[in-house]
Order: structure tokens, then sequence, then C-alpha cells
């Protein structure tokens, strides 16, 4: 299938992007928080909040597995990279993108990191957030984007680039 799956930290725009990416290359877009949220009748914090990270890890890699679409962009959530089968099934349906952003600039984006809903273990800090993360996105990714000053234009554009070069989409 050929899908676009756009993974990177909370903030690093899978989501802004990924509805214009889809737009530009006339795909349909869906954004897995969504379909989490719709399968839970819950919002993100709150199943972080009643079932703890490790149960929101596996719900996330429930609907992740079970995603069936083809000539979409997938926005993931950030935390997807811990689910492996949810990885594999969504590498074996399309080309994984990692949309990577500089941690100074990822503490300038986030604001309230609880409000969003991001699964962070007690007391630890984006900083080792960001460490634990970032070998996780480079081990999935086709193709790795860096967003480093640009508008979220400029990141369409080098998304754009990328697939191009790599002949998943002219
Ligand atoms: N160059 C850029 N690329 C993408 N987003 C940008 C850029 N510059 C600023 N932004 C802003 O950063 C925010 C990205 O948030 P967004 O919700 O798209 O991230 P996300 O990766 O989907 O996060 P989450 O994992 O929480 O779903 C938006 O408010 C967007 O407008
Ligand atoms: O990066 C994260 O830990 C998360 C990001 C969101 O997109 C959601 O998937 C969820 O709230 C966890
Ligand atoms: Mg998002």
């Amino acid at each position: 299938m050929n899908n676009i799956t756009l993974i990177g930290m909370p903030g690093a725009g899978k989501s802004s992007i990924g509805v214009v990416l889809a737009k530009v290359l006339g795909y349909q877009f869906i954004d897995s928080d969504l379909l989490i949220q719709k399968a839970e009748k819950r919002t993100l914090s709150k199943i972080i909040e009643d079932e703890g990270t490790e149960g929101f890890k596996a719900i996330e890699n429930r609907v992740n597995a079970s995603i069936q679409v083809e000539n979409t962009v997938i926005a993931t959530g950030g935390s997807v990279v811990y689910c492996d089968e949810a990885m594999q099934h969504l590498k074996s349906e399309g080309v994984v993108v990692y949309l990577k952003i500089s941690l100074e600039l990822l503490s300038r984006r986030l604001g309230n990191l609880k409000g969003r809903g991001v699964v962070l273990k007690e007391g630890q800090t984006l900083a080792s957030l960001y460490d634990e993360r970032v070998p996780l996105y480079e081990k999935y990714a086709d193709i790795v984007v860096d967003e480093e000053d640009k508008d979220l234009e400029g990141s369409l554009q080098v998304v754009l680039e990328a697939l191009k070069n790599r002949g998943d989409k002219a």
C-alpha cells in the first residue's frame, strides 16, 4: 500500500504537515491519535491518566497495527515508536518519514506537555525523553527530514523533495 506515515516527537508537526501533504498529493489523511480517541471514547490524556503509560502504549499499538488504508498520509502519535508491532505494520504498508526537530526547538514549541498528553515517565524531563526516543525514530525511519529553521510550508517542501528523491511520489 502506498501510504506515508509521519513519525517524530510531539509538536514536530506530524498532524499539521500531514494534512497539507495529503492535499498536495491528492491523498487521504488520518491521524492515528484521533483513531485512538474514537476507539476509546476518551481523550488521549484521559487514557494516559486512567491506564498509565504502559496501558496507553498497548492501546496505541493495537489501533495503529490495525490501520488498513491506501494512498493515505498517516500522522501518528509521538509515542508510536514504542509499539514494534504497529511500526512493522506501518512500514510494510508504505514509507515512514521521521520529522526531525532539535531539542531546543522542541522546548520552544511545546508548552504544557501534560495538557497535550505525552507518554512521560514520572519525573522524566523533555531532554531525557528526547534522548530515549531519537534512536527509535531513526530505527524505524525510511526517510529523515530535518525541519530546523523552517516554517510549516518550508518543512512541507522538504518532505515533498525527500519523497520525490526516493521515488515514492513524484
Ligand atoms: N516548521 C514547522 N513544521 C511543523 N510545525 C510547525 C513548524 N513551525 C511551527 N510549527 C507549529 O508546531 C506545531 C506542531 O504541532 P502538531 O500538533 O502538528 O505536532 P504533532 O507532531 O502532530 O504532535 P503530536 O505527537 O502531539 O500529535 C503546530 O502548532 C505548528 O503550527
Ligand atoms: O509523544 C507522546 O508521548 C504522545 C503524543 C501524542 O500524539 C499522543 O499519541 C499521546 O498523547 C502520546
Ligand atoms: Mg499530532
